[in-house]
């Protein structure tokens, strides 16, 4: 995914200043900054989830598999599947286990059969690493799952329709520290399949977790670079007073 001139405005108030980003395949992309520096408004461009708070406008190009996102031209629907997005909060649906992970394929029309279905939830749920645990109790809530488990469901929601890229908001914020844990690793495991652009206030999660590291600070992103690189050798003032703690 290769990121041009994106600019984004709330009414009048610019919140997003001329960002260009590349995007690599099977690789984690970890966005850090201090509170209100756009990491969240950024990553809602990249499904243009941004088109749901009718204040917001997003300018510049959004390129995935050739195509500008903010092309005239695609539907959005189909989109949000390609590029899935994992909220802060888990959000399951009020539905049981299996009706979560099934409802997407179904209303994408990825499935002929229910012989079909069953294997996409288990494979969703096997990839989430959710399997074992729920296998025996599809047709419960999936309300009814711990924290880290609704999670890992909102994971294997996302999986099911097949995505190339997963968004996720702060994953790990609402999840005790054993339930971070079993997440952070699912998103190294998910990595060999699907690329991952994860936003965390967690300096130590994203150098746990990413390959690379944006750092953003008001509206601007002020570098990119490996991971490693980034977080011992700093390439901007900014973020090196972000990441020793003198600022933010
Ligand atoms: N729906 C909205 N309407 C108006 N302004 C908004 C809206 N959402 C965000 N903003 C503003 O845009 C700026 C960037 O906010 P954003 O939530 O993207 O930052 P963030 O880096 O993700 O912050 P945090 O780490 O606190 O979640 C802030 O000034 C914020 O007040």
């Amino acid at each position: 995914m290769t990121c041009r001139d994106v600019n984004v405005w709330y009414g009048d108030k610019q919140a997003i200043m001329n960002v260009n980003i590349d995007i690599g395949k099977n690789q984690v992309l970890a966005m850090i900054g201090p509170s209100g520096c756009g990491k969240s408004t950024f990553l809602r461009c990249l499904n243009r989830m941004n088109d749901t708070i009718p204040v917001c406008r997003v300018t510049g190009n959004i390129i995935l598999d050739k195509l500008n996102i903010y092309d005239k031209k695609i539907d959005v629907v189909p989109l949000r599947a390609q590029v899935g997005m994992v909220f802060q909060k888990p959000n399951p649906f009020p539905k049981s286990i299996y009706d979560n992970i099934a409802y997407g394929p179904k209303i994408h029309g990825l499935v002929n059969n229910r012989t079909e279905l069953d294997e996409v939830v288990e494979y969703s749920l096997t990839k989430a690493g959710l399997w074992d645990e729920v296998k025996d109790r599809l047709d419960q809530p999936g309300t009814g799952l711990s924290g880290g488990q609704q999670q890992r469901l909102c994971i294997a929601r996302a999986i099911a329709v097949r995505p190339e890229i997963i968004l996720m908001d702060e994953p790990c914020s609402a999840l005790d520290p054993i339930a971070t844990a079993t997440v952070e690793d699912l998103i190294d495991e998910l990595r060999e399949q699907y690329t991952i652009v994860i936003v965390t206030h967690n300096m130590q999660q994203a150098a746990r977790v990413s390959q690379r590291t944006a750092y953003f600070h008001l509206g601007r992103l002020i570098e990119v670079g490996v991971t490693d690189q980034l977080f011992t050798n700093p390439g901007h003032r900014l973020t090196e007073d972000y990441i020793t703690g003198r600022f933010g």
